[in-house]
């Protein structure tokens, strides 16, 4: 029942079995008797259970497996690793090369063969700095460099 005085986020109900009126959180789906007197706020959601991202991986010498199929034997240093990964994100923020491009072309991953894409993933399924930086990124942006045990990696989510 629409009533102009109500305060956003509740409706008011008729109760069937007392003919009183109730007054339900939209939000909630809480009711209460009492006519409330502030709007009721929208939960807060959890977040998705699950992220699709893809990424770019630049190993390094201490990397997990120092290995990869572009390079039997990685012995550049994490520094020159990192440059390497901000050079990629530079570019696909200038527009002048898509993710899947750089990807399958430079990412030290056997994702690199899928454009960088990992599939759909849930929490617990990849190493923690890449869990939490993937979980935090909007639909289509593009991470910071994200550091684990197998080298630094840009991610994008994509789903
Ligand atoms: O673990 C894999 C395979 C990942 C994969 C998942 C789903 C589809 C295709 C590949 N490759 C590692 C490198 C690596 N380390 C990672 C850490 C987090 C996410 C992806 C990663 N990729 C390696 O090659 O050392």
């Amino acid at each position: 029942m629409a009533d102009e005085n109500l305060p956003a986020g509740w409706e008011k109900r008729l109760s069937r079995s007392t003919g009183q009126h109730y007054y339900l959180n939209i939000y909630t789906k809480e009711s209460q008797w009492d006519a409330p007197d502030k709007p009721a706020e929208p939960v807060q959601t959890t977040g998705p259970e699950q992220v699709q991202c893809s990424h770019l991986l630049v190993k390094h010498k201490e990397s997990r497996r120092p290995s990869s199929w572009r390079e039997e034997n990685i012995t550049r240093s994490k520094e020159d690793a990192l440059d390497l990964v901000k050079s990629y994100r530079e570019q696909i923020a200038q527009g002048k090369a898509s993710f899947a491009e750089l990807a399958s072309k430079y990412s030290d991953c056997s994702s690199a063969k899928r454009g960088g894409d990992l599939g759909p993933f849930g929490r617990g399924a990849m190493q923690k700095p890449f869990e939490d930086a993937s979980f935090s990124l909007k639909v289509g942006e593009l991470s910071d460099p994200v550091f684990t045990d197998s080298g630094v990696h840009i991610i994008l989510r994509t789903v």
